[in-house]
């Protein structure tokens, strides 16, 4: 079979799973009985009026007489859809539902995605600030720099409910907790490790942010964009590029490579050629996690170097980093416990979570939905697998626990019951 015909029977294959039996990938479903004429008088008129005067007099009480406390609102105006570009919110719908389908599938969250047409930032911040008496937490999605700075911003400032650009703070998550153990597989460290990141948009500036705040020198950071090698010299950098520009005498992507002991690509795809590649030091790591189409492809890279680790964001390959590791997780955290925000400390407990379950022996139960017979700490595998019931069981709690020690949490953390679990 040519590459042609493989790439043609994985589109079919794609749209006939959003196609059929019905169009789409999620619905709702109704949690108590409706069966008799009584049922229908508590869940609707005259029954349904007890908890709205409950509420109107406690608006505490949404939380045990409303799905509130367990639906997230996931939003995007789809202007950075996965790495295929600003397509506008209608475009973007089957990756938030997809984001529904992973929310409800690994930590039993409900959720409404919602596209929003907005004509600028603050169109959608008013947008979204009003929808706070809905939700029990926002998850943005696919909203490209610099505008999601600004948006996450006002309406972390303004809502009650956590608020988690995830492109940003889920993918910085992973990347982190996968980088650190590569780089130990690679008998190297974070604090000493040179580090070139191409992308420095929503999740690469979030990822340099945490990369710093857990370790990585300054010195030893360079960060390309489309105008190149972001460097001192360059005087009418966007804000959120300023502080990562490094005073250096590199310019292109090629010229950062040379010796770095690690790459991260959050851009575009094919962006890191076989020479660069060649040109890093021993032992490199590469991430390359432009989705769908990675900045290198394992298959060419692997070529090129027998030493390397190397992940992407996909599912098909070894290694993949990708956010669904930690969104469902922190928000299933978060709610258990009522939070009104996310903290950096929830973040980094998450981080610490996840890079210690990946040291950790496979259980059968995952080998399984792999088809392997082992799998184990190791060049392809440095981050627990989706399916890992252990992520469940700890990340949220992890979560939840650095939340109530921050003073974020309404209440004491109370694990929610995994549906079949128990
Ligand atoms: N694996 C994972 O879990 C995740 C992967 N991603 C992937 O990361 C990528 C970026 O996503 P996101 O941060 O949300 O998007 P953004 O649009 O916010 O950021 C992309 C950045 O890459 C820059 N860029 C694009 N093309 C090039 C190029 N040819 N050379 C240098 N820089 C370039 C953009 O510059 P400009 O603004 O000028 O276009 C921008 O700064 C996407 O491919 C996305 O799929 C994102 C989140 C999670
Ligand atoms: C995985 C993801 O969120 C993205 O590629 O945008
Ligand atoms: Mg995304």
């Amino acid at each position: 079979m040519t590459q042609r015909s493989d790439a043609d029977q994985r589109r079919h294959e794609a749209l006939d799973y959003h196609a059929n039996p019905q169009p789409g990938k999620i619905a709702t479903a109704i949690t108590k009985p409706t069966e008799t004429a009584r049922d229908l008088a508590l869940a609707y008129s005259p029954g349904v009026a007890e908890p709205v005067r409950a509420i109107a007099a406690d608006p505490d009480a949404a939380w045990q007489y409303t799905a509130r406390g367990n639906l997230v609102a996931v939003i995007s105006d789809g202007s950075a859809i996965l790495g295929l570009g600003d397509l506008g919110p209608l475009a973007s719908k089957p990756v938030m539902e997809g984001k529904g389908v992973l929310f409800k599938r690994f930590a039993d969250i409900d959720v409404v995605d919602l596209e929003v047409e907005a004509e600028n930032p603050q169109a959608f911040i008013d947008t979204v600030r009003r929808l706070e008496p809905s939700f029990g937490g926002i998850n943005l999605e696919d909203i490209c720099a610099p505008r999601c700075f600004e948006i996450e911003a006002a309406l972390t400032e303004a809502m009650d409910i956590p608020v988690f650009h995830d492109d940003q703070h889920g993918t910085a998550i992973i990347i982190a907790a996968g980088l650190t153990n590569a780089l130990r597989l690679q008998g190297k460290r974070l604090e000493e490790a040179r580090l070139v990141l191409v992308g420095a948009g929503a999740a690469g500036t979030a990822t340099l942010n945490l990369l710093l705040d857990m370790g990585l020198k300054r010195e030893n950071l360079l960060v390309v964009d489309r105008v190149g090698v972001l460097h001192e010299g360059l005087d009418d950098l966007p804000k959120h590029h300023r502080r990562f520009a490094a005073k250096t005498e590199a310019r292109t992507l090629a010229d950062a490579l040379v010796g770095a002991d690690a790459f991260v690509g959050l851009s575009a795809p094919n962006l890191l050629s076989e020479e660069m590649l060649a040109s890093m030091a021993e032992k490199p790591v590469v991430f390359a996690l432009a989705n769908p189409d990675p900045e290198i492809l394992p298959e060419v890279a692997h070529q090129v170097r027998d030493d390397l680790i190397m992940a992407t964001g996909r599912s098909d390959y070894p290694n993949q980093v990708n956010n669904v590791l930690a969104f469902p997780f922190i928000f299933r955290g978060a709610l258990d416990c009522r939070a009104r925000r996310i903290t950096p400390n929830m973040k980094i407990a998450c981080v610490e979570a996840l890079a210690a379950l990946a040291r950790e022996a496979v259980l059968e139960s995952v080998l399984k939905a792999y088809d392997l017979d082992a799998m184990g700490f190791g060049p392809d595998y440095i981050l627990p697998k989706p399916f890992d019931p252990r992520l469940i069981e700890r990340l949220p709690a992890a979560v939840a626990r650095a939340a109530e020690a921050d003073g974020v949490a309404r209440t004491a953390y109370r694990p929610h019951p995994m549906p079949g679990v128990g």
